[in-house]
């Protein structure tokens, strides 16, 4: 087993601020000959800490892992539990070494692992690093982006901000169910979408994305998020997409929808109608944005 240089973190999004530290981790792992890892948790942290306080995730655990491995770095996915909680930083510092052989560590400007961390400055992992035997080395800092700045703009339907800072297009995935077959009677059918619980969903609105069909293919599609004013029975929260010239049965198959931007917010029509000429409007739209 060679020897590791590590990183610790949620890494939710994979946004340019933990890119930015995965490349400076895999730049001197390179240096010293070491393979690079970047150990992450199942769950955020809040999750078994303060449920309640607990955010839904900007990316799911196996997006994680394929975002972290394309910077160049292992992903090593942990369950964050009980005992992982009560861990202190000397005791995870150990635990580095024997079970992972880390020689080096990264640590990021406001890194705080283990259950006494949030008294420890760098300097402190630092010390702690020397007497153990672990190289500690200061992660870059990339100001004005976070996870939660980046949830807070998908919730909001700032999807071009999100896009911004994750330095990707925000992505969902979800399975095709059955919805009141009213769609192609318009002109417009419609995939709807059940997101994969636990993951943000972008707030009502009309959005220009690409979707990922279950044979790999990308098309452009228009999506609607929101309640549906114009026929809602109920208040049940959809994700539609209609799937521009395209034709096919989506039903109980897995898609990905990619977001290029935010179109309009949803409305009330006075007739489905108003509806279906505003669909032609969006139609053109969407291409539109799409193509730049
Ligand atoms: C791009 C797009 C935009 C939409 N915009 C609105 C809207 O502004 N107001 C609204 O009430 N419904 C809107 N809808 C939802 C339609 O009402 C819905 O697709 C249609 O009723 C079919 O529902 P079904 O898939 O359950 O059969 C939109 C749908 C799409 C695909
Ligand atoms: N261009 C398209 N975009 C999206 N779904 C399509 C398209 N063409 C056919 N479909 C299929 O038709 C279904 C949607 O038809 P629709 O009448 O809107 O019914 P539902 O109310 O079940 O969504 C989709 O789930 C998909 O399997």
């Amino acid at each position: 087993m060679s020897d590791k240089a590590a990183v610790i973190g949620t890494f939710d999004g994979v946004h340019l601020g933990h890119i930015a530290v995965l490349h400076k981790l895999k730049e001197e792992a390179d240096n010293r000959g070491l393979t690079p890892i970047a150990i992450t948790f199942d769950r955020h942290p809040l999750a078994l800490i303060d449920p309640q306080r607990a955010p839904k995730a900007i990316t799911s655990i196996p997006k994680k892992e394929e975002l972290i491995l394309r910077s160049g770095v292992l992903p090593i996915v942990i369950p964050f539990d009980e005992e992982l909680r009560a861990t202190s930083a000397e005791d995870w510092m150990l635990r580095l070494k024997r079970e992972h052989d880390v020689r080096m560590l990264v640590v990021g400007y406001d890194t705080t692992f283990g259950c006494d961390g949030i008294a420890y400055s760098i300097s402190d992992y630092k010390r702690l690093g020397e007497r153990l035997g672990i190289e500690v080395i200061e992660a870059p800092f990339v100001p004005g982006i976070s996870s939660s700045a980046i949830r807070k703009a998908i919730a909001n339907g700032e999807i071009k901000e999100a896009n911004d800072m994750l330095g990707r297009h925000f992505s969902l995935s979800g399975i095709v169910v059955a919805g009141n077959r009213l769609g192609r009677t318009i002109g417009y059918p419609t995939a709807n979408i059940m997101p994969s619980p636990g993951i943000v969903v972008p707030a009502n609105g009309v959005y220009a994305v690409k979707i990922t069909l279950p044979d790999g293919k990308k098309r452009d599609a228009m999506v609607n998020i929101g309640v549906r004013p114009t026929i809602r029975r109920g208040n049940e929260k959809t994700v539609e997409a209609h799937i521009i010239d395209w034709n096919g049965d989506l039903y109980g198959k897995s898609v990905t929808l990619t977001f290029y931007s935010r179109l309009r917010d949803e409305i009330a029509f006075k007739s489905i109608d108003a509806l279906r000429k505003q669909l032609d409007a969006d139609r053109l739209e969407v291409m539109k944005s799409l193509r730049n």
